[in-house]
Order: C-alpha cells, then structure tokens, then sequence
C-alpha cells in the first residue's frame, strides 16, 4: 500500500493506493493548527504504506515537517516530497522556472492527462484559491490563471466595506435555476462571485474552440458550481491525488 498525501492552503487530503487503484479521497481542515492528533486519529488503523508515503504540498513546510515525523515514528519510513518539475513523460510546463508551478496544479495537470488519455483539457481547481490551467493534447501545458477562492471573495468583501459585513456565511450552491440578477445583497454577492468564476472559464475555453477543451473542475469549493455548468464538465476531487499517484510510480 501507498499513502499519498496532498496539503492545500486549507485541506489537508489523503487516499491510499493498491495496485494503481486509489481509496476515496479524505480530508482534514488544517488551517494554522497542530495537525497531528487528527491525522494519528485517522491513521493509526492504516496497514504499513509498504510502497511508500507521498506528499506534495503548497502550504507551510510545518505540515511536512509534522508528518515526515509521525511517518518515522509509526511506520519508521522517510515520505517522499513531490516538486513541481519541467517534464513529466510527454507533459510539459509553460513556467520558465518549473519549480515555481503549484505542485498540486502540476499533479491535477498530470492526472487530467493520464484519465483523459491525452486531450486537450481545462483544468479548474476551486481550493483556497482557484486556479485554471490549460493542457494540450501535444503535451504543452499552456499557462495557467490565479484568483481567489470562492471563499477568500467572499471574506475580503465582507471585511473591507461597511454595509456587506453582515452577509459572510457558507454560500449555497449555485444551481441551473440561479437568476442571472439578484434583488438581495446576500445573493447579489453569491452569484457575483460565482459568475464571475463561470465567466473566467467561458472566457478561456472559448478561446480554444479549434481545439475544444475537457473541463474538469476539482477541489473542496467545486461543488458550489459544478451543477450550474456544462453536463460535459468532469467533476474529479481527486485528481491531484491521482497526479500524485502518476508521479509517485516515477520514483
Ligand atoms: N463541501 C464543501 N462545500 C463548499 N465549500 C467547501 C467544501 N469543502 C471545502 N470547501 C471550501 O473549499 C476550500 C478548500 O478546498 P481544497 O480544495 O481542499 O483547498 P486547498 O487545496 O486550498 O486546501 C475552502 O475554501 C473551503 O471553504
Ligand atoms: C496557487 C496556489 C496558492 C493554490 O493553492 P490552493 O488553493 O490549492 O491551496 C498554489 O498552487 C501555489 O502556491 N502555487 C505557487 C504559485 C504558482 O502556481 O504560480
Ligand atoms: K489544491
């Protein structure tokens, strides 16, 4: 067994792997905490990850250091820290200086392609920020966009002006039935932010109509949209991790 693991700025998530084949993905929010007796919790029941503890992380190095320690205690065995990289067999990253790609948004980029057999794909990841990178099919990872997240929008507005303060709380979903306008200020907020999300992806994707792009949305926030876009947008929460499964048998 494996153990993969990937932290975000947020979460903190797991699935175990045998035989290629990756368990349902958990996760733990971490947020500036001790994450340990949490993750003992979870974990000690675990069989030996005998093949091997993987990580990749874009958070604190406090949370690699915490589990590097907990693996050598209960498993004596040294994780492997997977970094973002210039290639990956035929996929290739548009970052003049690699290393500095998101780890998780090289892993999601190398899970899309080894699912989607090497098409042509967008790939949203609606974490504590959103990320959108674009992938295609000759193996050219394209760029990619950074904003906040859906929650992160939701806070600084509510934080920097007088009269939206009292409308932070959890979002409902968006849903086909959404209105495009609201008569709300709780509402006007949620929709505003979740098209303007919406808009980004038109906005891209359009600009590759020759070569049409696979949508595929991951991360914690993507429920929130997932019902208000195409039927042909994959819905994948897992697809870091099965980047990070990919690069892991490369080790
Ligand atoms: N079930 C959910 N519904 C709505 N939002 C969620 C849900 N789970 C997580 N989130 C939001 O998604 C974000 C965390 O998603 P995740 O992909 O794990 O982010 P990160 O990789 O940055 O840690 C947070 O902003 C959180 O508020
Ligand atoms: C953009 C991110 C902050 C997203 O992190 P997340 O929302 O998944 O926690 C992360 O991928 C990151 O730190 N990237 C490094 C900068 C870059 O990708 O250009
Ligand atoms: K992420």
């Amino acid at each position: 067994m494996k153990l993969l693991i990937d932290i975000g700025n947020t979460c903190l998530k797991w699935a175990s792997a045998q035989q290629g084949q990756l368990s349902p993905q958990q996760r733990i929010t971490h947020h500036g905490r001790d994450v340990m007796p949490s993750l003992a919790e979870h974990w000690h029941a675990l069989p030996i990850p005998e093949q091997g503890v993987f990580i990749s992380s874009v958070a604190h190095p406090l949370y690699v250091q915490q589990i590097r320690d907990f693996c050598q205690q209960q498993w004596q065995c040294e994780p492997v820290l997977i970094r973002s990289t210039a290639q990956f067999g035929q996929i290739r990253s548009a970052y003049p200086q690699p290393e500095r790609l998101g780890v998780d948004r090289w892993l999601a980029l190398i899970g899309a392609w080894f699912v989607l057999e090497g098409r042509s794909c967008c790939v949203v990841d609606c974490g504590t920020a959103i990320t959108l990178d674009v992938l295609t099919s000759d193996g050219q990872h394209q760029g990619g966009l950074i904003l906040p997240g859906i929650g992160k929008m939701h806070q600084i507005l509510a934080q920097d002006t007088h009269a939206l303060g009292q409308y932070h709380r959890d979002p409902p979903p968006l849903s086909p039935d959404s209105p495009l306008l609201a008569n709300h200020s709780q509402h006007a907020i949620q929709l505003g932010i979740y098209y303007a999300v919406i808009g980004l992806i038109e906005h891209v994707t359009a600009a590759y109509s020759a070569d049409p792009l696979q949508l595929i949305l991951t991360g914690g926030a993507a429920t929130l949209l997932r019902s208000a876009l195409p039927t042909h947008c994959h819905y994948w929460p897992d697809l870091v991790l099965q980047g990070l499964l990919k690069a892991s048998e490369l080790q």
